[in-house]
């Protein structure tokens, strides 16, 4: 009877075991499908020092949506004067043959920022507010409560124009000026964008200093606060946990995931943070997972490898080195063949 008794609690420690690997590994907890918001047009871009000019911007968006992606940042209407590469926001959003089944954020910071996108035909707006003082005010010149009074007047606005408005949280895990970040803040700002009628808050952990752990923790909090299925990540990739970084997100269920193209940009206002995690990295990943994705790997490599042409440099995305190395002896092959 004892036997029998060991043998039952053996049996269910194995296949909980069995059940708590396959969950883990095999991804029944990650979601089935995963909408990556590529802004690599915008945030990738808005920090390069050299000029560039609208019509590679329009190509890069063209060869984005070519390649499946189906919401494109596509620029920001924030002042010329504070981030002058985004100079020609108009002309780019106007420039576009915008494809029906592809939605094309654009970041608007002030009323004068929603006016001149509407005018420039957006039909979807991103405000951007910060859970620490210290960059909201060196990002948009006012402290975060004054940042929720302008993005009332924004959000209202934007529903009467009908226009749908997302919602990011700068140094939702640490901040350049401020260190660390207590998740709680990073929620209570995400709450309040929610509550404002943001039908999606993007987490961005803008110097990418966090890792899986600082992740979780902030995403616990956020999903207290506000719906999972209302959260997205946004991690760059300065420390190399970005990949890891957003697996740690879709773990805890969140299901939409912003990248950028060849691992592209940094906030000018975050000094020595590098780009968002690569879009083809985690294409790659979700792949390996069997995750829905939509986004065709090859044309997104080429789209890689035409935007680091345009800008004389190499891509920083694994994925698109591994990929452009094996298709050059693919090709050297089959020359000496
Ligand atoms: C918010 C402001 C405008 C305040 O800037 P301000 O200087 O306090 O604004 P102001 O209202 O006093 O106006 C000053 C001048 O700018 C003009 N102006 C004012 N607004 C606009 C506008 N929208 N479009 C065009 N012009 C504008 C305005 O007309 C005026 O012109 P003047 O009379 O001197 O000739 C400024 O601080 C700003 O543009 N900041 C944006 C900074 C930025 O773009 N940062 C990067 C994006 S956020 C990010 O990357 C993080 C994210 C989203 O990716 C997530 C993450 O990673 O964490």
């Amino acid at each position: 009877m004892l036997k029998a008794k060991r043998l039952l609690a053996l049996k269910h420690s194995i296949s909980w075991r069995y059940f708590s690997l396959g969950t883990d590994f095999l991804g029944a907890r990650l979601p089935d499908s995963v909408t990556i918001v590529e802004v690599g047009p915008r945030d990738g871009l808005q920090n390069e020092k050299q000029t560039i000019p609208t019509e590679v911007k329009v190509e890069l968006i063209h060869r984005l949506g070519h390649a499946g992606l189906k919401v494109i940042e596509a620029t920001s209407f924030v002042s010329p004067k504070w981030v002058p590469q985004l100079a020609d926001s108009a002309d780019v959003l106007q420039q576009i043959n915008r494809h029906p089944d592809v939605r094309y954020p654009v970041l608007t910071p002030n009323m004068k920022g929603l006016q001149r996108a509407l005018e420039a035909g957006a039909e979807e707006v991103a405000i951007f507010a910060a859970a620490s003082e210290t960059f909201s005010r060196r990002n948009t010149n006012c402290s975060i409560d004054e940042s929720m009074k302008r993005f009332t007047d924004i959000c209202q606005a934007a529903k009467e124009a009908r226009v749908q408005v997302r919602g990011y949280v700068s140094c939702a895990v640490g901040c350049p000026y401020e260190g660390q970040v207590a998740p709680a803040a990073a929620a209570d700002v995400a709450a309040r964008l929610y509550e404002l009628g943001c039908y999606e808050v993007s987490m961005g952990d803008t110097n990418g200093v966090g890792t899986p752990a600082t992740v979780a923790a902030m995403f616990q909090a956020c999903t207290k606060a506000l719906p999972v299925k209302a959260l997205a990540a946004h991690m760059h990739d300065t420390y190399g946990q970005g990949c890891a970084n957003v697996l740690t997100a879709l773990q805890m269920g969140v299901s939409v995931v912003d990248t950028s193209v060849a691992g592209l940009g940094g906030c000018p206002y975050s000094p020595g943070a590098q780009g968002n995690v690569a879009t083809e990295d985690v294409v790659y990943m979700l792949s390996g997972f069997g995750i829905h994705h939509g986004v065709d790997l090859d044309k997104l490599v080429d789209a890689s490898a035409f935007i680091c042409g345009a800008l004389k440099r190499d891509t920083m995305a694994n994925v698109s080195q591994a990929m452009l190395a094996a298709r050059k002896r693919s090709e050297a092959e089959a020359l000496s063949a």
